[in-house]
């Protein structure tokens, strides 16, 4: 049972002009995939195929049948006048969540992420961590079946990173899947399930890390060593 199926032949900003080939993939409920690759490989062009924001694409992107996600940008976006609580209110709305059950969950969420004495501040007045953890927020509350994460660990100190890390893993517990683009190497290769490798616009290796070590022919290799072999198409 797939949550989401990738057959992306083509997508690109201009026409006839593709910035990324030929990325399938797919997620599975419970999934943490990481999405890797040096910058300018298409990661951020893989996420915005899947949410249809790509003017030229060709192929599909496949939801589950009554799926639902949440997209955690890499740079925190807000309305300029509405304080924390009232996106929440916001997100609640519009979600159509039930007014008791979200409260007691944003409260709870608030207090994890020590968040609780800003609630009622505007998150342009936060520091850069805040924000993250702010849009975490959010995004959790939805209670999605998919989570399409841009490069979460910038910006978060390593206790919000500890914090982040359990929220996403009790997600997974719920049946969640889980799409992260990161360039942080050390933490994908212990979080994640599996990777899809992108370079130079194309999907140069996909699956479990022993997948991976196999396609790039580095059987004891790091994320990292097989990420460098395909970046640089050289050995360890
Ligand atoms: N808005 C845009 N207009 C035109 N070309 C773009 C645009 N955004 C990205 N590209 C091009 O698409 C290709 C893939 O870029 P993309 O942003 O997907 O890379 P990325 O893997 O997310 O990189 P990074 O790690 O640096 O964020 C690059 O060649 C880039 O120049």
């Amino acid at each position: 049972m797939k949550l989401l199926t990738t057959a992306i032949s083509n997508a690109g900003y201009e026409e006839n002009k593709p910035a990324i080939r030929n990325i399938d993939f797919s997620i599975q409920p419970g999934e943490l995939i990481g999405l890797i690759g040096p910058n300018g490989a298409g990661k951020s062009t893989t996420i915005k195929s899947i949410l249809g924001l790509m003017s030229f694409m060709e192929g599909s992107i496949t939801f589950k049948k009554g799926s639902t996600y949440s997209y955690v940008p890499e740079r925190p976006i807000f309305y300029d006048e509405l304080t924390l609580w009232e996106h929440l209110d916001f997100v609640a709305a519009v979600e159509g969540l039930n007014d008791k059950e979200y409260k007691n969950h944003a409260g709870m969420l608030l207090e994890v992420y020590k968040l609780s004495e800003y609630a009622h501040q505007l998150p342009s007045t936060y520091s850069k961590g805040m924000q993250k953890n702010a849009m975490l927020i959010l995004s959790l509350i939805v209670k999605p079946s998919i989570y399409i994460i841009d490069e979460p660990f910038i910006g978060l100190d390593p206790n919000a990173m500890k914090l982040f890390l359990a929220s996403i893993e009790k997600e997974r517990e719920r049946g969640a899947g889980i799409l992260m683009s990161t360039h942080v190497l050390d933490t994908a290769q212990k979080v994640c399930d599996r990777f899809v490798m992108v370079n130079k616009g194309e999907m140069a290796a996909q699956g479990t890390l022993e997948e991976i070590r196999e396609q790039c022919k580095l059987p004891n290799g790091s994320l990292y060593d097989c990420f460098h072999m395909i970046a640089e198409g050289a050995g360890t």
